[in-house]
């Protein structure tokens, strides 16, 4: 007996066992369980495969580069002040155009001020005064330091004099837009993004031999979605706003480039979005340009400048077909076939009516012959 066990190990090593099944004609469970299989069929096709491309490697970090470039001229007519032509180099900031860039569109201007005293402004609470014991000496408000005098502004204010910029800025802000041309500008968005997991770059400016396309181009959502020069007016309406209310004292547009691209799909086809979102209803802020009289004394033309801040940001992904996504999404829908056979089996085994029998049929008590002990078997 003893010299036939190896020889019966080798041969169960060549025997093929196969799973035995129980056929139940329980309709009910025999429906839920194709509802179930249809249901991971679609899941699986429809989700993982079709809308969240299962089967793609992704890169979702792009490198993104951003060039801008503001183009138009409009004349600025201030009361009292004359005319002024404002044209690329004057209302667009910063001028080598980033991914961040303001474009005026109405100002504050205070000319040749000098260092020395002079009342300041009304507008500043702490300096408004009835005698010279309101204004102690040293005291620093927004544009100077008191000089401990209360002297009068006009003829219906008395105010601290300070030593500062003189004469103080004026507050008093125009009641329209004085670039209200702005609003036909043209901006010119060059972004080049790099997806570095498949070594691959697109431009949305169309690599074009007509010199003249981007000049006569503009932004369409529906028409012309391909040339990436944009009117000023069309992207702030896209964010929400009318041009003439966010000119008057300045707003924040976000302008967001999405990329989303099948490379599996020619390189044609990948083509951003772009969606502009209002993100600030105020923005402002102070320059001044500096100067020399014959008498080597200093000046400035102090300007507060009010107008749109368009902060461009780049996002996208990138897909291409990879063996290792693939084989993960069709081993989880062969894993969720596995668990409808699983649920079937606890409702038919636990919750059906006749339980009981399916159990007995499913599971068969394995019994010793007679006469002999569980043990001895
Ligand atoms: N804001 C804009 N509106 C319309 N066209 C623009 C704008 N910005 C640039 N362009 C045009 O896009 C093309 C590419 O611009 P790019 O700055 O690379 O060239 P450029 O010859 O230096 O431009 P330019 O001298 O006209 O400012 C040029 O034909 C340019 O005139």
């Amino acid at each position: 007996m003893r010299s036939q066990a190896p020889l019966r190990a080798c041969g169960a090593l060549l025997d093929y066992k196969t799973v035995k099944f129980a056929l139940t004609r329980n309709r009910r469970v025999g429906l839920l369980h194709r509802l179930l299989q249809l249901g991971v069929l679609g899941y699986v096709l429809g989700w993982v495969l079709l809308a969240r491309k299962g089967y793609q490697d992704t890169d979702r970090a792009p490198r993104a580069a951003v060039v801008t470039k503001m183009k138009g001229a409009a004349v600025a007519e201030a009361v009292g002040k004359g005319r002024r032509l404002w044209d690329a180099a004057d209302y667009a900031r910063p001028p080598q155009g980033e991914n961040v860039l303001f474009l005026v569109t109405n100002f504050i201007a205070t000319a040749q001020q000098s260092q020395g005293t002079c009342p300041e402004s009304p507008s500043v609470l702490d300096a408004v005064c009835t005698e010279d014991a309101d204004c102690p000496v040293g005291n620093p408000v927004v544009h100077g330091i008191k000089t401990g005098k209360c002297v009068m502004f006009n003829t219906t204010h008395s105010t601290c004099e300070i030593y500062g910029w003189c004469p103080v800025e004026n507050n008093t802000v125009p009641r329209k837009p004085l670039l209200a041309e702005a609003e036909n500008f043209t901006l010119f968005i060059k972004n080049t993004v790099h997806f570095t997991k498949f070594n691959f770059s697109k431009c949305n400016a169309l690599q074009t031999n007509d010199p003249t396309y981007f000049k006569s181009c503009t932004y369409d959502p529906f028409f012309n979605r391909s040339c990436p020069v944009f009117r000023v007016r069309d992207m702030v309406e896209a964010a929400g706003e009318t041009f003439g209310d966010l000119a008057l004292l300045g707003g924040s547009i976000g302008v967001r480039i999405e990329w989303d691209c099948d490379l599996d799909h020619p390189a044609a086809q990948c083509q951003p979005q772009y969606s502009f979102s209002l993100q600030d209803r105020r923005y402002n802020f102070r320059t001044a340009s500096y100067y020399w009289d014959s008498q080597r004394r200093l000046y400035r033309n102090l300007l507060k400048l009010y107008g749109i801040r368009f902060d461009i940001s780049v996002h996208g992904q990138a897909g291409k077909f990879s063996i290792i996504p693939a084989a993960v999404s069709f081993g989880t829908g062969i894993a969720f076939f596995g668990a409808a056979t699983v649920v079937c089996d606890l409702v038919l085994l636990y919750l059906d009516a006749k339980a009981d029998f399916y159990w007995k049929e499913k599971f068969e008590e394995a019994k010793p012959p007679k006469g002999k002990t569980e043990a001895a078997a």
